[in-house]
């Protein structure tokens, strides 16, 4: 699969800064960065993390070409030949720690861990956060849609109108993870072997002189695949009317109509005179998709009101997440290595939510009796979590908020992907992660999951952890 050349895909800044890094002869030195978000998206209650295979792509293929390095003697900056030299030796060297594809994550825990010379960590900070604000994104928009309608057909039509190609072709992938059936992307389906979907525009029946001529004629070309639009001239007085003879009459040639479309109007009132005309012509097993400008609260307003829909087709709103357009996830250096050691690090901050979490953290999932999550719990990784018989979990900002769990199994989530540049066994297959995030949202308890005014997961520290930020806060006051 060819994922084009993005080692050029980074801010000047990182390359400013390993320039300087170099000079200064630091850039060997060995750094740890954490990705992480502050806040879920859409006032969710979680996200669903996506990007990882693409972050992995791009780490794989990192390497300055000749084209690059010329492009860089163009700078102004005037980077020295012998960096130059060095970047046209680079490869990445360095450890990646991951949480899986499909894994359900909070704010404020490292969901990424990169471990590596300054000079690599810094330049894939863009890239990296790139890939996975974007798709983390949409993948959380589409499970917000998929709670909505547990038991649908749920299909991304978003191309046309996403942010360009690798915006629709990585979103679609992410939808999928998070639970849609199938993409109208033929080159999303070709790459990640997504179930394709597709019915027929409006342009096709205003090809034709007459609605029930473009209707047959489609049939006739797909007899066992048609969906047909409906509402091109009058949904119920013509387009169901003309849809239920072409059934008819491909039940005659041993075929059956797919199903119809609706694509204006009111979707409730319509969907259930359409369910009633097709139910007594006989076409119970036709099928009514909708499609307009859905969102998640829209298909949830559309059920309350009854409508009689098995399929959404859901474009602008996802590929766009157009209520919440990006997700801030950050990249923060939170530890330097000396000899053996990890030298915790800090940025301060006037808003307490802005202040980073120093060390060599991990992040363990507390699964409690009922098989359910208690929290979420950042260590730094020489503690040892899974063998502890009793954690105390206190909020680090309100800390009089605790309890101790017992009888619990701390399931690490940061898992390698990189150690010493080498990628760690290989990435999981689309479906793999589909089912792991199914099992997934098991795990939790509805509150966190709901739709609305969803209760706060927490997401806690080690006393260890909390103490070294707090005495980094002091030192720094
Ligand atoms: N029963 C309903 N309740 C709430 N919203 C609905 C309902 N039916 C449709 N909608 C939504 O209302 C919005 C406007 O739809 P409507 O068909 O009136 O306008 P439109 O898209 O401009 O139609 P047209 O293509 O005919 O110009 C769409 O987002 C649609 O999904
Ligand atoms: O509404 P969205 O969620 O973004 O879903 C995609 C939309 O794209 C198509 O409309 P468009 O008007 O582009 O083409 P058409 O003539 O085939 O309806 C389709 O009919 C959907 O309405
Ligand atoms: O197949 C469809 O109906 C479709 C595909 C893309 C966008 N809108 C509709």
């Amino acid at each position: 699969m060819n994922y084009g050349d993005l080692t050029l895909h980074t801010d000047k800044y990182q390359i400013n800064m390993i320039y300087a890094h170099w000079k200064l002869n630091r850039h060997n030195q060995v750094r740890v960065f954490d990705a992480y978000f502050r806040k879920n998206p859409f006032n969710n209650g979680y996200a669903v993390f996506a990007g990882l295979e693409r972050i992995v792509h791009y780490i794989n293929a990192l390497r300055f070409d000749e084209d690059d390095i010329a492009y860089l003697r163009e700078q102004s900056e005037g980077y020295e030949e012998a960096f130059l030299d060095e970047l046209k030796r680079l490869k990445f060297t360095g450890s990646l720690h991951a949480v899986p594809e499909g894994t359900v994550v909070f704010p404020n825990e490292p969901i990424i861990r990169v471990e590596a010379r300054i000079f690599e960590a810094q330049l894939i900070e863009t890239a990296l956060l790139n890939f996975m604000n974007y798709q983390t994104l949409i993948a959380t928009k589409a499970s917000r849609i998929r709670r909505v309608a547990p038991r649908d057909m749920l299909f991304e039509f978003g191309t046309r109108r996403a942010q360009e190609a690798d915006a629709a072709i990585w979103g679609s992938r992410a939808a999928y993870i998070a639970g849609f059936d199938g993409t109208s992307n033929m080159e999303s389906g070709k790459l990640f072997r997504i179930p394709t979907v597709g019915t027929h525009a409006h342009a096709w029946v205003m090809d034709f002189d007459t609605e029930l001529e473009a209707f047959e004629a489609f049939a006739q070309v797909h007899p066992d695949h048609a969906v047909l639009l409906v509402d091109t001239y009058d949904t119920l007085k013509s387009g169901v009317p003309h849809a239920i003879r072409v059934g008819k009459q491909l039940e005659q040639r041993g075929h059956k109509l797919k199903g119809i479309r609706l694509d204006s109007g009111d979707l409730a009132y319509l969907s259930i005179q359409a369910r009633k005309m097709l139910d007594e012509a006989g076409l119970g097993y036709v099928t009514i998709t909708a499609s307009n400008d859905l969102d998640e609260n829209l298909i949830f307003d559309l059920k309350a009101q009854g409508a009689r829909i098995d399929a959404w087709g859901v474009g602008t709103q996802l590929i766009t997440a157009a209520d919440n357009p990006s997700l801030g996830g950050v990249y923060k250096l939170v530890a330097r290595k000396q000899g053996d050691d990890y030298v915790p690090v800090i940025k301060i901050s006037g808003n307490p939510e802005k202040i980073t979490t120093p060390g060599m953290k991990t992040v363990y999932r507390i699964v409690g009796q009922h098989g359910k999550a208690e929290g979420d719990y950042i260590a730094f990784v020489h503690e040892r979590v899974k063998e502890a018989k009793k954690l105390k979990l206190f909020d680090p900002v309100h800390t009089y908020l605790q309890k101790d769990v017992t009888d619990f199994e701390a399931v690490e989530l940061l898992q390698p992907v990189f150690e010493g540049g080498k990628q760690v066994g290989r990435l999981p297959g689309l479906d793999e992660i589909r089912a792991y995030h199914n099992n997934q949202l098991d795990l939790f308890w509805d509150p966190y999951l709901r739709k609305m005014n969803p209760e706060p997961y927490p997401v806690d520290m080690s006393e260890t952890v909390w103490n070294t930020k707090m005495d980094l806060i002091a030192k720094y006051k």
